[in-house]
């Protein structure tokens, strides 16, 4: 039975890693699949991990239709026994859609892996409709930490260091961006305590005179409310 799973968990805490391992571990028993992704930091069609892995993929825009081009390969004669959907969280809901019926009525997996959130908390379309219709949620088990050493739940947009609260929700960017100069958006996980107080690394360091980067920390930051 073909199944549709979602990995999820919020940005840097291993999916494009996962999702090229999956690639790899299921064409080595002979599988053929095809890999997908929408505005990847490292560039148009292209799967990048943080830990330096790379694989050219379908670049998914609006227009893409997953149905059509799967039922174009199978009657072309190609075989696809699955997908591997990176960067879901930019997908169209009806794109996530014809996942679902692919799944169902070509029998072919679907993995596909993405953020819940933005940077205001709100969830995406595209992953809303894969927690709507996925087989199975998967969280995953590499734990992205906050400053405070507690588990980073939430994405935060950053400028300079400090948290941004209003703006697109779409801007393609990195957790390990420092520099002032590049062009992409800087993000930093938060646990939700943080996020919520807007107390990112940075401000914590400005403010806090001993920030406790895996201590307990419950009130230590409790000035840094607003
Ligand atoms: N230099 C490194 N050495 C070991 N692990 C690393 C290194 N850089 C990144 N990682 C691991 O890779 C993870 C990020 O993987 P990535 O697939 O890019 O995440 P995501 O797609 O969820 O944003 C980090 O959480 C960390 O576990
Ligand atoms: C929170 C948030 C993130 N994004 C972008 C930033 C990155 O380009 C991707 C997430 O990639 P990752 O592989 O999970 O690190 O999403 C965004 O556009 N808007 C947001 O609010």
């Amino acid at each position: 039975m073909a199944e549709f799973v979602f990995f999820t968990g919020p940005m840097d805490c291993g999916k494009s890693t996962l999702a090229l391992q999956l690639d790899y571990t299921h064409n080595s028993t002979g599988r053929e699949g095809r890999l997908f992704t929408s505005r990847d930091r490292a560039g148009e069609a292209i799967i990048s991990s943080r830990l330096g892995l790379r694989r050219p993929a379908i670049e998914v825009g609006d227009q893409l239709d997953f149905w059509a081009y799967v039922v174009g390969e199978l009657t072309g004669g190609k075989r696809i026994d699955y997908l591997i959907c990176d960067e879901a969280q930019f997908y169209r809901p009806g794109q996530v859609d014809q996942l679902a019926r692919i799944v169902d009525e070509l029998q072919i997996d679907v993995f596909a892996f993405g953020i819940l959130t933005d940077f205001q908390t709100r969830i995406f379309p595209g992953s809303q409709r894969l927690v709507e219709l996925a087989d199975r949620i998967d969280t995953l088990q590499v734990r992205a930490l906050c400053w405070c050493g507690q588990q980073a739940t939430h994405n935060a947009r950053t400028l300079d260091g400090e948290m941004v609260t209003e703006g697109d929700q779409v801007v393609v960017g990195d957790t390990a961006s420092t520099d002032p100069a590049d062009p992409v958006a800087a993000y930093e996980v938060l646990c939700r305590r943080h996020h919520r107080r807007r107390v990112t690394r940075a401000v914590a360091k400005a403010t806090l005179s001993d920030p406790l980067p895996f201590g307990d920390g419950s009130d230590d930051d409790s000035q840094l409310w607003d």
